[in-house]
């Protein structure tokens, strides 16, 4: 290798040293030559900081003296900072003194990304610095540099994500084993994958956040994690991932950010959901098993493209974090700058009720004349078109119950919500078992 010592030096700042800081700190220092010769300066770790400056940490292979509780002063003097403390404050303060004081800025945080996005790109161009985050949404994989660059001359329509690997695990075990959601995150959490408490990811806030993100970056708009349609996983059943099965389909937590465009064809207003729904497993999201995630795009001149690998863990989080530090010090180097904010399409996030998608609905109703009758009326009131229906006759005799699987075409959000109120209502009908969204068509 080439000699880098008399290279100029660059001053990194590291903000944590949790599962992602620890691994970023490692990569710095074992890596240095390497990423030295890659970016033509050495990158110099110049502090830690972290709650605790005088705990032991002997897998982190740096000098003691780096760790700091006085984040503030630390990112007053560094060339590139990277977060990776997480939530909201006080992540926010640090990013922005660090802006200030000209550093460029690499973070994880897709909390605050989400939540406050739009100022830290007002300070990142006010003040010529960068703002980089490909581990804030599917950790490891490379999705944020495709889309803010690779795909920005496209227009994409639909991006469909696996971004939670808990939730993912959680539901790949549920269908591969038949179990009970309760005893599955049990599991997870004995692998280490779920959190002691998992409420980000099963009640689903996490891929909410990172939903907001991709959807901001796909249309050229911003989204809000408040913006987003959520619902986690805790209601699914394992007679949901059944009656999945018999569909041959899947259930898994999506993330969906989707373009409505009016009669003229003009995009009119963006949906962005996050919501366990079936999908067919012949889509390639369906083959995404374990932890991992994916992330799978639709653009109307590059058509479908998969994005898939780790989204989570301190290693598989560092390889994004270290390419983003590597591309800010380039810029730096180079004196240019990565993309800045592009919302310019400032299109409204449109309520739940008006997305469209397909839906699959199990009823138990009574065996007799005219009952799929009615039931086909309730659909056809809230114009809701039916695709297929199986019944299955449970017992004999005069009490006879049946179970009716229905799956319809697309139809807004808003009707399938008012039929499934009406079927409630049929005397003919004992219960709407399930209802399930279904997507990937
Ligand atoms: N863990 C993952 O797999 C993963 C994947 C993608 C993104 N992320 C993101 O990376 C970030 C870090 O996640 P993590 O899993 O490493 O978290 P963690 O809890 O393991 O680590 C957080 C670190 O920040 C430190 N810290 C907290 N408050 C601080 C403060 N006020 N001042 C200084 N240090 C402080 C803690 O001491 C700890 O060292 C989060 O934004 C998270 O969403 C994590
Ligand atoms: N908790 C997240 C990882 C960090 O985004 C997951 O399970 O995917
Ligand atoms: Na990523």
């Amino acid at each position: 290798m080439a000699a880098t010592a008399d290279l100029p030096t660059l001053k990194v700042a590291l903000l944590g040293c949790g599962v992602v800081g620890s691994a970023v700190a490692t990569m710095l220092v074992t890596n240095a030559d390497d990423l030295a010769a890659r970016v033509g300066a050495r990158l110099d770790l110049i502090g830690i900081a972290v709650r605790r400056p005088d705990r032991r940490r002997p897998d982190v292979p740096v000098d003691p003296a780096l760790f700091t509780s006085d984040a503030d002063t630390l990112v007053r003097s560094a060339d590139i900072v990277v977060e990776v403390i997480g939530g909201i404050d006080p992540a926010r303060g640090h990013i922005l003194t660090a802006m200030e004081h000209g550093a460029s800025v690499v973070t994880a945080n897709k909390a605050l990304l989400a939540e406050d996005g739009p100022t830290l790109y007002a300070a990142a161009a006010e003040h010529g610095v960068d703002l980089y985050y490909e581990a804030a949404v599917a950790g490891a994989i490379p999705i944020v540099r495709p889309m803010r660059e690779s795909l920005v001359g496209d227009d994409v329509v639909r991006v469909l994500g696996i971004v939670n690997g808990t939730t993912n695990f959680v539901l790949d075990k549920m269908d591969t084993t038949g179990a009970g959601f309760a005893e599955t995150v049990e599991q997870a959490q004995a692998l280490g994958y779920a959190e002691a408490d998992p409420t980000a990811d099963v009640e689903g806030f996490d891929a909410a956040a990172k939903a907001a993100i991709l959807a901001s970056l796909a249309f050229h708009t911003r989204v809000a994690s408040a913006d987003v349609h959520r619902e986690g996983i805790t209601e699914v059943t394992a007679a949901d991932v059944r009656a999945a099965r018999d569909m041959d389909a899947v259930v898994k937590l999506l993330a969906i950010c989707e373009l409505q465009r009016d009669a003229s064809g003009t995009p009119s207003g963006v949906t962005v959901r996050v919501h366990p729904a079936m999908i067919d497993r012949s889509h390639p999201l369906a083959s995404v098993r374990d932890a991992y995630n994916a992330v799978f795009v639709e653009a109307a001149a590059a058509g479908e493209l998969m994005f898939y690998g780790k989204g989570a863990g301190g290693e598989p989080t560092s390889s994004a974090v270290l390419g983003d530090v590597v591309a800010v010090a380039r810029h730096r180097l180079a004196g240019g700058h990565g993309p800045t904010e592009s919302a310019y399409a400032d299109l409204p996030v449109v309520p739940m009720g008006h997305a469209e998608t397909r839906y699959h609905i199990s009823l138990a109703v009574a065996d007799r004349p005219g009952v799929l009758a009615q039931v086909a009326t309730a659909f056809a009131d809230h114009d809701v078109s039916i695709e297929t229906v199986r019944q299955r006759i449970l017992g004999e005799g005069d009490d006879s119950r049946a179970q009716l699987v229905i799956v319809t075409h697309r139809a807004p959000d808003s009707a399938l919500a008012a039929t499934v109120e009406a079927l409630a209502g049929l005397d003919t009908v004992d219960e709407v078992v399930s209802w399930m969204r279904v997507e990937g068509a």
